[in-house]
């Protein structure tokens, strides 16, 4: 008798596993760039569509209003659906909502396209990281996330550096937001090959196939541990003082410190493209993307260093800490704000790569679709009030200064909660603490 030796692509081999992950990270790029096309567009939006900068931060409200409303029928759809149902209806919905609203000619279809939008791009995100779960608990899981979070990230940058070049060089915003549409499209197509290949991982590995789970039922919210709702709470704020900043900040950087929003430069448009990327520092929205920048360079490091030392709850207390001074300095001082973005960088870093991946440690596997699913419901109250909050507050008085000081006191709030997390995660075993060597 001969025993079969797998191949170098059979789907037990972390080339398979990593492999998928490529494709599971792009099938979310798409809708970062277009989430945050309204953000990078924020002032030509303003000035063409002669809207304020409370609709700025109501468009994405809109999204979150969705989310909120879908997100956690979302994550129990993916327990009863499976990952490839479930990511292909989401990514579909992206897609469909990022048409609507490239092709909206009134304000109501702009803010309808917004809605389907946020309908389908959080949950496909809640999707994505339960497919994670699915392939890499028990392996080298938060680097996943973190390699994840990098590449899902490059939409956001991209986005950044490239929309008002867009609609600058094409003369139009609408041809801008067509770009969107189109990424979306593609992230479409990375899913199709992620179906095939889960497909065919299933039957290999005999992983759980859909609607394997329990039932699910609301009472089942109960069973969750307080150190799964203090990572739910540090979620809410820490995103809150992160996206509903950067929604805002093209615009904060060209008001107060008086960047440009793209560098005037000849030649065709990769020329501009190529120019304006690596002279990033110079424009408004490009020293906005260097939270992202950052943050994506140190994204995987940082899962690998979470894997093996583990540390969890003490990373996010440290994240948490990094966001008080910086949003504080570039509210009340006109000092250079490149260095505050980097540092902002870099709790962007720690707190995502050892959050994500500890839901997975500290609820049942047959809910892991569910607590991501609340978990980002929650989160987008944050991520629906606070631009609004921030539009709002700018309007009113004129600066970004009240603004920054509300971003620091959430980054405050954050800290308690981190703080609150590490004490309840010693009573449960210290699993978000431990590193691969301590759980063997
Ligand atoms: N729920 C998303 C929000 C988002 C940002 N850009 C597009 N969607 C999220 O929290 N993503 C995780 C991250 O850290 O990027």
């Amino acid at each position: 008798m001969t025993t079969a030796i797998p191949g170098a692509f059979h789907p037990s081999t972390r080339l398979y596993r990593f492999t998928i992950l490529i494709f599971i990270s792009l099938l979310v790029v798409g809708s970062y760039f277009a989430y945050d096309s309204i953000g990078a567009l924020a002032t030509t939006l303003i000035k063409e569509l002669h809207i304020d900068r409370a609709t700025i931060g109501k468009l994405y409200a809109a999204y979150s209003v969705a989310a909120i409303a879908i997100v956690f029928f979302g994550g129990m759809l993916y327990d009863k659906l499976g990952p490839r149902k479930a990511s292909l209806l989401f990514s579909c919905l992206v897609f469909l909502g990022a048409v609507v609203v490239a092709a909206a000619k009134t304000k109501w279809m702009l803010f309808t396209g917004r809605l389907i939008f946020g309908a389908g791009s959080e949950s496909l995100i809640v999707v994505q990281s339960a497919i994670i779960a699915r392939w890499f608990k028990g392996k080298e899981m938060a680097m996943a996330f973190g390699i994840a979070l990098a590449i899902s990230r490059l939409g956001t940058l991209f986005a950044f550096n490239t929309e008002e070049l867009i609609a600058d060089h094409f003369h139009s915003f609408r041809t801008a937001l067509w770009a969107a549409a189109l990424l979306c499209l593609f992230s479409v197509l990375c899913n199709l090959v992620f179906v095939v290949m889960d497909r065919h991982g299933e039957k290999v590995l005999s992983l759980p196939t859909a609607g394997a789970g329990d039932k699910i039922v609301f009472s089942d919210i109960k069973k969750f541990t307080s150190s799964y709702w203090f990572v739910v709470l540090l979620c809410v704020t820490f995103y809150s003082a992160i996206f509903p900043f950067t929604d805002l900040a093209a615009d904060m950087f060209h008001d107060k410190w008086g960047l440009p929003s793209v560098n005037a430069v000849a030649g065709g448009f990769l020329t501009k493209v190529f120019y304006n990327f690596t002279h990033m520092f110079t424009t408004a929205p490009g020293v906005t993307s260097i939270v992202i920048a950052a943050s994506m360079i140190f994204a995987p490091f940082a899962g690998g260093l979470v894997d093996r030392v583990g540390r969890r709850a003490s990373l996010m207390v440290l994240g948490s800490l990094l966001l008080i001074p910086a949003h504080l300095l570039l509210g009340i001082t006109h000092w250079n704000p490149i260095p505050m973005m980097v540092v902002l960088g870099a709790a962007f870093v720690l707190v995502p790569a050892a959050m994500w991946p500890s839901v997975p440690l500290v609820v049942e596997e047959s809910r892991v679709g569910t607590a991501f699913g609340l978990m980002t419901a929650i989160q987008n109250l944050g991520l629906g009030l606070f631009p609004l909050l921030n539009g709002w507050l700018r309007d009113k008085t004129g600066t970004y200064t009240s603004t920054q000081i509300m971003f620091a006191g959430l980054g405050l709030l954050g800290l308690i909660f981190a703080f609150l997390l590490l004490r309840a995660d010693k009573r449960h075993g210290g699993v978000l603490e431990a590193g691969s060597s301590l759980r063997g």
